[in-house]
């Protein structure tokens, strides 16, 4: 089953459909973004969720004390790292990681191969921006890290080219952020349901 990660929460309401609809994980980012949220605003968020989804906290190229201080406020189950994050400071947290590496050509690879982490989630390069930015890459390359360990498929997915990803690459997961949204930060109750249900259907091989 291809798990599926809804990135960018930043309300209970949205929380709620996102688990109604059958999300495995659910992304509360905590770097500079549009999207990024409080650690008491994800505290309240997730005492109202139910144990079954996993929470992320989604940072980029941060101290590790205020990770640290962010990791004992809320009760997170993932770290993603999203920045430039040495191998060693992926090593210096309890919670599993999953780092993300941002893909431009196969050269990826070589920086992926030296980190032993819970996941890779490989998102598209941009030059000035870290994440969040809609656009998909090519996903042959992707099929490339399989060997390394659970790779997750971010970058520009929606409801109408989630299944394509899928199928080119057959990963342990997708991650989509503003792809569901109606707006930075707010998710689109349509969309939203969609995209999930696309991805369960495809399961199903209907
Ligand atoms: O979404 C953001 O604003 C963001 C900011 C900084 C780091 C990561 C961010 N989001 C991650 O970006 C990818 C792809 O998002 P999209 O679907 O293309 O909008 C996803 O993994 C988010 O977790």
């Amino acid at each position: 089953m291809t798990k599926i990660k809804i990135c960018g929460i930043t309300n209970l309401a949205d929380a709620k459909l996102a688990v109604e609809y059958g999300a495995d994980y659910l992304g509360f980012i905590f770097a500079k973004s549009p999207r990024q949220v409080s650690p008491d605003e994800v505290k309240e968020i997730i005492e109202q969720l139910p144990e079954k989804i996993k929470k992320v906290g989604v940072f980029a190229n941060q101290s590790l004390e205020e990770v640290q201080g962010i990791i004992s406020r809320c009760s997170l189950d993932y770290l993603q790292l999203h920045g430039d994050e040495s191998p060693e400071y992926c090593q210096e947290f309890h919670l599993p990681v999953i780092k993300a590496f941002r893909v431009k050509d196969e050269s990826y690879l070589e920086r992926l191969k030296e980190y032993q982490v819970d996941k890779y989630l490989l998102d598209a390069y941009h030059p000035n921006k870290l994440g969040g930015v809609g656009k998909i890459f090519n996903w042959e390359l992707a099929k490339l890290a399989k060997e390394y360990g659970d790779i997750i498929i971010a970058g520009g997915l929606n409801p109408a080219n989630v299944n394509q990803a899928i199928d080119s690459v057959t990963p342990y997961g997708v991650d989509v952020s503003s792809g569901v949204e109606a707006q930075a930060g707010v998710k689109d109750k349509k969309r939203l349901e969609e995209f999930i249900r696309r991805v369960k259907k495809q399961e199903c091989g209907v």
